[in-house]
């Protein structure tokens, strides 16, 4: 199991814990459009942190912005086995012939 598949197990459980004891029931209760904004923030400040350079702050921003995405993936019924199938699909394909059928 990875970390992502046990945070993702870890996001799961808590969705329907009290929202005043749990930050995932909080937001998940806040709906799937402030999850993707959290996401959309969260990439912000992890690109950021990388133009920065500070590789310590590059990794937080970069586990805070996978925390919400798994967040995010359980509010679509999607599981990290499920990016993992999308991921192992195009193992040992160029990225140029991947960039290449996306846009035919
Ligand atoms: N990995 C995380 C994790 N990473 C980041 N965060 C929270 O994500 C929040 C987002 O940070 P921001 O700086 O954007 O803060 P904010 O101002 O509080 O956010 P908003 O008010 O804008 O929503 C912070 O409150 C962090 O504590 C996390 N909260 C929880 N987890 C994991 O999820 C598990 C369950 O958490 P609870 O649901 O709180 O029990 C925990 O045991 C952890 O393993």
């Amino acid at each position: 199991m990875t970390a992502i598949d046990t945070l993702y197990a870890t996001i799961l459980e808590r969705r329907a814990a009290d929202p005043s004891e749990s930050y995932v029931a909080a937001l998940t209760g806040k709906g799937r459009a402030k999850i993707a904004q959290k996401v959309g923030e969260e990439a912000v400040e992890t690109a950021l942190a990388a133009v920065g350079g500070d590789r310590a702050q590059i990794a937080a921003e970069s586990a805070d912005l996978l925390f919400h995405l798994c967040v995010l993936w359980a509010d679509c019924d999607l599981s990290p086995q499920d990016i993992y199938a999308v991921l192992e699909q195009r193992q040992g394909r160029s990225g140029l012939a991947e960039k290449a059928s996306r846009s035919s």
